[in-house]
């Protein structure tokens, strides 16, 4: 008798763009909260007396139990060993338990408890509602990340062999969309209510990213369903070990790769978060024009990303586009630290600002279609996790690094500032030097990822689509 054969859900065109929609739209309202306090600084000092100290330390809350507990490398296991459907859906619900915590410490009705009493009673420079927001902000950034790698492997799952690289690209835009949404609605929703109200729309979004991430799950399901995946057509040699764990640490494809990728975030990620006031005081323009030109950025990287991703499809050349977006990345931070302020104006600012989101898009576009080239299937969750916990380290000791430059290479100026000093700004060029050292080591590991890739045969300069 002839067998009658199944077409797979993900040779459907429509079925696999439809699950890229659910879960890209998850990652737009995931990066909308990563981001949805950033405009509000200075609301956030009058209303809740949260110092700058106490702002930049919520930045790095994000990644603490990531980096000190090791909740990447724990979350890319529980994917490999426990599937795409569980570990979305306790990301999902990881960011919106985090979320809720950040949102109740800006109430009220948490400000008008003994438990408040009780955290303000010691560190007492870091307020109470700072201290349960940096806990909700911890928990909420395992469940960022976790949806991160989860989605990153699930992009593989549907789209391997065809689109991947646009694939990623898109959902990569639609991510970085989400961080422009944030620079221009947040302050909207804080007018109306103040910065509580702005995480409570964040908060209310994330729940609506859970409930796509759940419909997702049931499409997950057909597809393993028609792919005859169970634990009783599993191999004991398909399935994910511990000791698999060992074998990313010391592949050298991926140990290049994680060196790229954490020297390239790091000039990336911290650097938008001290761009407004550099651009305020090397353009002398107030802090809200100074957003605005930052808002361009995650815009430059939304539109060019997919291109790329398409491009690396058809035609390849991964690791070539990996030093190209080094090049730019240093290129622009030297532009940033050694043109005088006096001929720096708004148009070299912007043109700065397109080679930044240039090389913004060229690296993620090409790296993270990658890794599935340099690590097998079985362990890829793993494999995601482990870069994401280098990439974490430093995007957690970075900002600390800058802001402890910026001090010491401005002496007194923190202090003129503090007693209202008008017109004092910070000089922004040991820190953007800085960066720019990050992009010209980014840009040798560019040539070593080149090299280990000849030597080893990854096929990262390969397009990505089957002929
Ligand atoms: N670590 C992730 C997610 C993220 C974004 N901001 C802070 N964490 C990441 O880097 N994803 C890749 C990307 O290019 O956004």
């Amino acid at each position: 008798m002839k067998e009658k054969a199944v077409t797979l859900l993900n040779e459907s065109k429509t079925a696999r763009w439809i699950a890229l929609a659910l879960i890209s739209t998850t990652m737009f309202f995931a990066y909308f909260f990563v981001d949805v306090v950033a405009p509000l600084q200075s609301m956030l000092e009058t209303d809740y007396k949260w110092t700058p100290e106490v702002f930049g330390m919520l930045g790095g809350s994000e990644f603490f139990l990531n980096v000190f507990a090791f909740f990447l490398i724990f979350s890319g296991v529980i994917l490999d060993k426990m599937g795409i459907r569980f570990t979305l859906i306790t990301a999902g619900l990881t960011m919106v338990i985090g979320a809720g915590l950040k949102f109740y410490a800006l109430t009220p009705g948490f400000a008008d408890t003994g438990f408040a009493a009780w955290l303000g009673s010691f560190i007492t420079w870091v307020p109470a509602s700072a201290k349960l927001a940096f806990v909700g902000f911890a928990i909420f950034g395992i469940g960022v990340e976790m949806a991160g790698i989860t989605v990153s492997k699930t992009i593989v799952k549907w789209f391997k062999g065809k689109e991947m690289a646009l694939a990623m690209g898109l959902e990569m835009a639609v991510a970085r969309l989400g961080v422009f949404a944030v620079f221009r609605l947040t302050p909207i929703f804080a007018e109306n209510g103040g910065p509580s109200n702005s995480v409570l729309w964040g908060l209310v979004f994330l729940c609506i990213g859970f409930l796509l991430f759940l419909t997702y799950t049931f499409m997950d399901a057909k597809l393993d369903k028609q792919m005859g995946v169970s634990k009783l057509t599993t191999s004991p040699e398909d399935e994910f070990k511990l000791s698999d764990l060992k074998k990313i640490f010391t592949n050298p494809g991926f140990l290049a790769i994680s060196a790229l990728c954490v020297l390239f975030y790091s000039a990336i990620f911290p650097f938008q978060k001290f761009a407004t006031d550099m651009l305020a005081s090397k353009l002398n323009v107030d802090i809200k024009s100074a957003a605005a030109y930052v808002s361009f950025f995650p815009i430059g990287a939304m539109i060019l990303t997919p291109f790329i991703g398409y491009f690396l499809d058809v035609r390849g050349k991964g690791a070539t586009m990996m030093i190209y977006g080094a090049v730019l990345l240093t290129v622009s931070h030297l532009i940033f630290a050694l043109v005088p302020a006096e001929s720096f104006g708004v148009v070299t600012a912007i043109l700065t600002i397109v080679i930044l989101g240039t090389a913004f898009s060229l690296v993620p576009a090409s790296m993270w279609p990658s890794l599935p080239k340099i690590v097998e299937d079985r362990y890829l969750g793993s494999a995601y996790g482990a870069i994401f916990w280098i990439q974490n380290i430093g995007l957690l000791a970075v900002p600390i690094l800058i802001g402890w430059a910026l001090t010491a290479s401005n002496p007194g100026v923190s202090e003129q500032i503090a007693a209202g000093v008008e017109g004092v700004k910070y000089n922004y060029t040991v820190p953007e030097l800085i960066f720019a050292g990050f992009g010209v080591l980014a840009f040798i590991l560019g040539f070593v990822l080149k090299f280990v890739d000849k030597k080893n045969g990854y096929g990262l300069e390969l397009p990505n689509k089957k002929k």
